[in-house]
C-alpha cells in the first residue's frame, strides 16, 4: 500500500506544517528543486517550511510555465525553465533532485560540479558504475551528496536497530513492500526501462531495510531471484522476489562475522485478495529473526503515520510492542513527534551542511553498496542493468 501511505503523508505534512512555521535564521541555506515531481511536496517543500535554517529559493522544470506555477503554489522565490539554469544560479546552495531514476546520476554530477550540495532521491543512481561516478564527483568538488533514505532518519528505525543488536546473533530477515495492482498508472516513470524503472528500483527499501538491520554492505551472493515482468516491458520487473546471503559485518555494537539468509519481496502490481480487496494492511515491513527473538518493524517506510516494533521472545512466545515517534534518548536524534521521515531527513542534511554532527547519515559507500545489491539481484534474475542518462556525460 505504498501509494496510499504516500498520500497520507502529504496530508500529514500539510496539516502539521500549518502550525509550526519557525522564525528563519538570517543566513538560511537556499534550496533549489530540480523538477516538478509529485514527491516534492512531501520530500522537501513541507519539511523546508518547518525548518528554520532553510528557504525554498528556486524550482526548475523542463517547462517554464510548470516551474512558475509550482513556484507560485508553494511560495518558492524563483522559477527556471531548465535544470541547467537553476544549477547556474548563485541563489541556490543545495539541490533536491527528484528526477526519474535514470537521470539521478547525470544531474547529481552536474550539480556537484556547479558547486551545489545534493540531496538525491532514491535510488541513488541507475546502476553501480554510475554511483561511483557520483561519489567521485562529490570527492573531487568537496560537495556533499546524500541519498534520500528518509526513513532511516526517523527515531523508529534507530530504536529498531538498537533492539535487534541486543537479541543475539541474527539468523534471517524478510522485507516486503507492495502496491496494489492498478495503483501505479501505466504511464508512470516506474514502468519505463529507459528511465531506470522497475519494482526493485522503486522499492529499493526492501534491500536498504535489510542492509540497515544487518549493518551490512552488499550481499555475498544472491542465491535466488525471480522477476515477474511488467505487461508493458519484459525488462521491467513489476515484482521481484529474491534471497540474498550476507556474510560479512555484524549487528550494530557486535562486530563479528555472520551468515544470514535474507528474503525480499517488492511488488508494484500486488494482486488483490479474491481479485477485489487491496491488501491495505501490507505496509512496508522488515522482520529479523535472531537467536532469541523475532523483531518486526511494521511500516518502516512511513513510521510517522503509524508503526510498531514487535519483539517476540522465542523462548516464552511472549510479544512486546514498542513505538518510537520521538527520540528515545538512546539514539541521539532530536525533533518533534509530528515530524515526517522527510523532516527528520532534512534535519540531518542541514546539520551536515552546517558542520554539525548529524544524528544519522547515509554514507556514499552505503549508497554504492545499495545499488550494487540491486544490480546483483537484477543479474541473478536474468534482467539487464538499468540504463543511466549519465552514461552520455561519462568523462
Ligand atoms: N523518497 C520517497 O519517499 C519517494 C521518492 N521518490 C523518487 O523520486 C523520484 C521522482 O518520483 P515521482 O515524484 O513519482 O516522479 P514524477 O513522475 O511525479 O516526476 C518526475 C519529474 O521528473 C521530470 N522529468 C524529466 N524527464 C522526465 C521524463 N522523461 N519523464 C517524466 N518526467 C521527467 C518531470 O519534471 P519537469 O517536467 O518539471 O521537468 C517530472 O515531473 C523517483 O526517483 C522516485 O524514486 C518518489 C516517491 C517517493
Ligand atoms: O519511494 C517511494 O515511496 C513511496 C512509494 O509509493 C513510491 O512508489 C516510491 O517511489
Amino acid at each position: 500500500m505504498a501509494m496510499a501511505i504516500q498520500i497520507a503523508t502529504f496530508f500529514h505534512q500539510w496539516w502539521y506544517g500549518q502550525n509550526s512555521v519557525p522564525i528563519k535564521v538570517s543566513d538560511p541555506l537556499r534550496i533549489g528543486i530540480l523538477s516538478s515531481a509529485m514527491i516534492n511536496a512531501a520530500g522537501i517543500i513541507r519539511p523546508a517550511q518547518t525548518h528554520g535554517e532553510v528557504v525554498l529559493s528556486a524550482i526548475a522544470s523542463r517547462d517554464l510555465k510548470t516551474a512558475q506555477s509550482q513556484a507560485k503554489k508553494y511560495n518558492i522565490a524563483h522559477a527556471f525553465g531548465s535544470y541547467d539554469e537553476l544549477l547556474d544560479s548563485p541563489l541556490v546552495d543545495f539541490v533536491y533532485i527528484s528526477l526519474p531514476n535514470g537521470q539521478h546520476g547525470e544531474w547529481a554530477i552536474k550539480a556537484l560540479e556547479r558547486g551545489k550540495h545534493v540531496l538525491l532521491e532514491k535510488p541513488f543512481t541507475a546502476n553501480e558504475a554510475e554511483a561511483w561516478r557520483v561519489v567521485e564527483a562529490a570527492q573531487r568538488t568537496g560537495k556533499i551528496v546524500m541519498e534520500a533514505f528518509h526513513w532511516q532518519c526517523h527515531p523508529a528505525s534507530h530504536a529498531f536497530k538498537d533492539i535487534v543488536s541486543k537479541q543475539g546473533k541474527i539468523l534471517k530477515t524478510h522485507a516486503i513492500m507492495t502496491s496494489p495492482v492498478g495503483s501505479i498508472p501505466s504511464s508512470d516513470i516506474r514502468w519505463q526501462f529507459d528511465l531506470a524503472g522497475g519494482a526493485l528500483m522503486d522499492m529499493t527499501y526492501v534491500i536498504s531495510s535489510t542492509r540497515f538491520a544487518l549493518d551490512a554492505a552488499a550481499p555475498e551472493r544472491v542465491v535466488f531471484a525471480h522477476a515477474r515482468p511488467s505487461p508493458w516491458d519484459a525488462r521491467v520487473d513489476e515484482a521481484m522476489e529474491a534471497t540474498l546471503v550476507f556474510s560479512k559485518g555484524g549487528a550494530e555494537g557486535k562486530g563479528g562475522e555472520y551468515d544470514v539468509e535474507s528474503t525480499i519481496y517488492a511488488d508494484m502490481r500486488r494482486s488483490n485478495v479474491a481479485g477485489v480487496v487491496p491488501r491495505i494492511w501490507e505496509l512496508p515491513t522488515i522482520e529479523v529473526e535472531t537467536e532469541r527473538a523475532v523483531i518486526t518493524l511494521y511500516n518502516f517506510m512511513m513510521p510517522h503515520l503509524y508503526h510498531y516494533i514487535a519483539i517476540k521472545d522465542k523462548a516464552t512466545g511472549h510479544t512486546q510492542y514498542e513505538k518510537h515517534y520521538k527520540n528515545s534518548g538512546k539514539t541521539g536524534e532530536r525533533g518533534e513527534e509530528y515530524w515526517s521521515t522527510y523532516r527528520w531527513q532534512l534535519e540531518v542534511f542541514v546539520d551536515k551542511l552546517r558542520g554539525r554532527e548529524p544524528a544519522h547519515w547515509v554514507t556514499n559507500q552505503s549508497s554504492i553498496d545499495q545499488i550494487r545489491s540491486i544490480d546483483m539481484v537484477y543479474q541473478a534474475a536474468g534482467l539487464p542493468l538499468r540504463p543511466a542518462t549519465g552514461d552520455v556525460v561519462k568523462r
